[in-house]
This record gives C-alpha cells, sequence and structure tokens, in this order.
C-alpha cells in the first residue's frame, strides 16, 4: 500500500491525502475527438481512472509509463466514472443516453477503492488499440487467490467493447470468445490489450489478450470471432 503517491506518479503533484487531485492528469492526456458528459451527481463524477493509496508500486509503474506516452499525444488516458457518461459525442453527432437514477457502472459499483476493478484505459487512435491497466481486488476472488472468470471476462468486454466503441461507434458486445489461459492472482497488475482487427458492416472484431504486467504469463485470450455489433443507424 502506499503512503502517498506524491513521490511516486512522476512528474505529477498531487496532495498526500487518501485521495489525491491530480489535475495535471486530467487537463491532458484525455481523448478530444469524443466527448464523454458524465452525471452532475457529485458522487459520481469523480473520475476513478486515477491512482489512489491502493494502487500497488507495480499499478504506479505502469501508470507512469503509459503517461510518459500520452505526452506526444500518440495515447489518451481515458477518464472513468461511478455512472456512465449521460451524452456522447461521436463524430459531431451528440447522443443522450438515458440512465435510471440510482443506477452505477457495472465496472465501478463497488465504492471503496481497490476492493472491486481498479483500472485505467488508454486509447490509440492510430493504431486502434485499447490497453487497460488492471489490478483486480479481493471482492473479485473466484478460487482461493484469483480472480473469478466473469471478472475478467467483464474487464475483457470492457477494453474491447471500449475499443470498438471509439474506433467504430455504438456497439453491443454479439460474442465474446474467452480462452482463459492461467488464473489471475488478485493484486497482481495486468495488462489487458485490445485491438480493431476489421469492420465489416455492423460487425466490429475485436482481438485482445491479458497478460501480466511482465509480459511473462499469459493470462486469457479474446480470439478473433469476438465481436461487436454497432447500433442500427
Ligand atoms: C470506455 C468504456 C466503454 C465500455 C464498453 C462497454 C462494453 C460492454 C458492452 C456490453 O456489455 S453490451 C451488453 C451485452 N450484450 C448484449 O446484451 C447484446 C444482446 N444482443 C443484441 O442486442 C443483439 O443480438 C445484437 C445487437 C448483438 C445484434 O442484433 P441486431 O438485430 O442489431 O443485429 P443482427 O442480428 O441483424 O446482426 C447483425 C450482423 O451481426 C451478426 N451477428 C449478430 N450477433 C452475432 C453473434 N452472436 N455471432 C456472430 N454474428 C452475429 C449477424 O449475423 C449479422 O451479420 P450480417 O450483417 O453479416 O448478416
Amino acid at each position: 500500500m502506499l503512503r502517498s503517491c506524491t513521490q511516486l506518479v512522476k512528474g505529477l503533484t498531487c496532495r498526500p491525502s487518501a485521495r489525491c487531485r491530480l489535475d495535471a492528469v486530467r487537463s491532458r492526456g484525455v481523448v478530444d475527438r469524443i466527448s464523454l458528459v458524465p452525471f452532475s451527481n457529485a458522487s459520481v463524477t469523480t473520475d476513478c481512472a486515477l491512482p489512489n493509496d491502493s494502487w500497488s508500486p507495480d499499478m504506479l509503474e505502469q501508470f507512469n509509463k503509459f503517461m510518459e506516452m500520452t505526452r506526444d499525444g500518440t495515447w489518451k488516458r481515458l477518464p472513468s466514472y461511478r455512472k456512465f457518461m449521460e451524452k456522447v459525442t461521436l463524430g459531431g453527432k451528440e447522443y443522450v443516453l438515458k440512465r435510471a437514477p440510482n443506477s452505477r457502472f457495472f465496472m465501478r459499483s463497488i465504492d471503496k477503492e481497490g476492493l472491486g476493478f481498479e483500472y485505467v484505459m488508454f486509447l490509440n487512435q492510430a493504431q486502434k488499440r485499447l490497453v487497460c491497466l488492471f489490478q483486480p481486488g479481493i471482492y473479485l476472488e473466484g478460487p482461493p487467490g484469483f480472480a473469478h472468470g466473469g471478472s475478467t471476462a467483464a474487464i475483457l468486454d470492457s477494453t474491447l467493447g471500449g475499443c470498438a466503441f471509439y474506433m467504430a461507434g455504438r456497439i453491443m458486445t454479439g460474442n465474446l470468445n474467452i480462452n482463459y489461459k492461467s488464473p489471475i492472482p488478485l493484486g497482481s497488475v495486468v495488462l489487458v490489450e485490445s485491438k480493431l482487427d476489421r469492420v465489416e458492416g455492423r460487425k466490429v472484431f475485436m482481438t485482445g489478450h491479458i497478460r501480466s504486467a511482465d509480459g511473462q504469463t499469459l493470462h486469457a485470450e479474446a480470439t478473433g470471432k469476438s465481436l461487436f455489433v454497432l447500433s442500427q443507424p
């Protein structure tokens, strides 16, 4: 656990409090082509894709590495909220997404930091890639000490779906094929990689995999049959 993220988040300053306010991160490295408007309720508008005290040194190291790559604009950090966005501007067109008043975005539904899905996503539009740094918390347990396969599917779905969304438009998951290769230890840091393979009409084909942060272990892979279907125009 961290004492403070002041020293660990390279080039950025924040108060050494439980909730770091990384304004410097918020103001850069965020997707500009697409505008996402979160709900106005303060309890759900905190950007969760920023370091908090539950992040391990390995998670921070990976975060710093990707933040460095946002400097020249090739990679963008994606903000993330407890409630999903209410408006999306995509390719100049605005979509209003109606949500139930007390609903939560599934991936951010556990309030206490570090217990559920801790993650941050980075998008590379030129390469049609989205990478997610993921640290599974103890509420995601399946086999003793390891992440539940459903949580692995959820982070793959969100990463591949996010990539399909940012690269192609509004989608629904039609089919997600996963081969589970090696269990993911709770509290470890893994890299979830996704890439847009091809678009055929309304079908968006994606590939992806999950590796340990050191690259040595392949935890899971999503095959080329994984399919996201674009909404009807
Ligand atoms: C930054 C964070 C971003 C977060 C991203 C969030 C990602 C999470 C996304 C989700 O969790 S979505 C929720 C889970 N998914 C669903 O509940 C979807 C349920 N299924 C449906 O709503 C519909 O079946 C679907 C929209 C997927 C497709 O129905 P449509 O009536 O719009 O399309 P249609 O059935 O006409 O199929 C269009 C094409 O896709 C093909 N297709 C559809 N489903 C398929 C399937 N399962 N396997 C293979 N092909 C499929 C279909 O054959 C056809 O191909 P062709 O154009 O070549 O004829």
